[in-house]
C-alpha cells in the first residue's frame, strides 16, 4: 500500500530503504562521541551517522523544503519554504532510544511531515510514523487516511494491517522518569494505573508506544520535579507520536491538552508526553488539574 501524497510516499520510501541500512550500520557505532545534541544529551556514534544519512536523503526529495532533527541545532533549508509554497518540512528523531545501543535493546526512527515551516504545531502534520528495530523491523505510518503497519524486508515494506485502532480494553503502561522525581499528582495517577495494567517500560519511546498501540494502555514521560517540561521533544517525538495515537483513535496530552495543539516556541522544545486510550488520558488530565 502506498501513501496517496507523492511527497509523503517519497519520504516514507526513503526511510523504509534506509531502515535496513540503519540496523546493519549500528554495528561498530555503539559508543558515544565527544559531543552533545542540542538538548544537552550525549550523542552516540550511531545518532550522528543516522542523522547524516537521513538528512542527506530526505533533503534531496523534491517537495521537501526543510529537514530538522533532534541531533542538529538548526533547521536545514533544502528548497522551497514550507510556510509559503507546496513544500513540506520533515522532522526526524534518527534513533529513538539510542541509550539502548549498549545493551542491545529495541530502538526506533521517528518522522513527522509538517505542512508548515518548523517549528510547527502538530496540527500541521500531514503524516507521521516510525520504524521499530525489534526482533524484526516494522514500520507504522499514520496519514489522514489510515494508520498502517508494515514489515520491512530488504528495504521494501509489506503491509500487515491497515486501519489500526487501539484496542478498547487497555493492558499495558510505561512511565518514564525516576519515581521520586514525579510530581505528587502524577504519582497518584500512576498508582491507580499500576493496579489496573501491566508494566512495560523499555527505555525507547517507540518500542513502548508500539506496545500501547498493539495492546492498548498508556505511555508517559511526564513532567518531573527536576524538569517541568519532561524529557521528550515536541517536534521530533511528542507531535509525531501524538499524531499516530490520535489517528488510531487514542488521545495525546501534554497534561492539559492535545500535544498536537501545543504551540512551539523553539525547535528543540521539550514537553511532557502522555499518549494512549482516550479514557486513560482523560483521567490523567483530571488527575493533573
Ligand atoms: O532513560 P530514560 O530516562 O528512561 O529515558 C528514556 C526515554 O528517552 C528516550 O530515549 C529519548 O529519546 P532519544 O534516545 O531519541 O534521545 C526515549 O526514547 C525514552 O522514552
Ligand atoms: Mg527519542
Ligand atoms: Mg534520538
Amino acid at each position: 500500500m502506498t501513501v496517496s501524497d507523492p511527497v509523503v510516499e517519497d519520504v516514507v520510501a526513503t526511510i523504509s530503504r534506509s531502515a535496513t541500512e540503519i540496523t546493519q550500520g549500528l554495528i561498530g557505532r555503539r559508543g558515544a562521541v565527544d559531543e552533545e545534541n542540542p538538548s544537552g544529551e550525549t550523542q552516540m556514534e550511531a545518532d550522528v551517522w543516522a542523522d547524516e544519512m537521513l538528512g542527506e536523503r530526505l533533503a534531496a526529495i523534491d517537495g521537501v523544503g526543510q529537514y530538522a532533527s533532534e541531533e542538529r541545532p538548526e533547521v536545514e533549508d533544502c528548497g522551497e519554504d514550507p510556510g509559503s509554497s507546496d513544500a513540506y518540512a520533515v522532522a526526524v528523531d534518527p534513533l529513538d532510544g539510542s541509550s539502548n545501543l549498549r545493551s542491545n535493546n529495541s530502538m526506533g526512527t521517528i518522522f513527522g511531515v509538517y505542512d508548515a515551516a518548523l517549528p510547527a504545531p502538530g496540527e500541521d502534520l500531514i503524516a507521521a510514523g516510525y520504524v521499530l528495530y525489534g526482533p524484526i523491523t516494522t514500520m507504522v505510518i499514520a496519514t489522514e487516511e489510515t494508520v498502517a503497519e508494515y514489515e520491512m524486508t530488504g528495504g521494501e515494506r509489506q503491509l500487515i494491517e491497515r486501519d489500526i485502532t487501539l484496542p478498547d480494553e487497555p493492558v499495558v503502561y510505561g512511565f518514564g522518569g525516576r519515581v521520586p522525581d514525579w510530581p505528587a499528582d502524577f504519582e497518584r495517577y500512576a498508582r491507580e494505573v499500576e493496579d489496573e495494567l501491566k508494566l512495560r517500560y523499555g527505555g525507547a519511546m517507540i518500542a513502548d508506544v508500539n506496545q500501547v498501540l498493539t495492546y492498548g494502555g498508556v505511555f508517559a514521560y511526564p513532567a518531573l520535579e527536576s524538569s517541568p517540561e519532561g524529557k521528550l521533544r515536541l517536534q521530533f517525538e511528542g507531535n509525531p507520536i501524538g499524531y499516530v495515537i490520535e489517528r488510531a483513535g487514542g488521545r495525546s496530552s501534554n497534561g492539559v491538552k492535545s500535544l498536537l495543539s501545543v504551540e512551539p516556541d523553539a525547535l528543540h522544545d521539550r514537553t511532557p508526553v502522555h499518549v494512549g486510550n482516550a479514557d486513560l488520558i482523560d483521567r490523567l488530565e483530571e488527575a493533573l488539574e
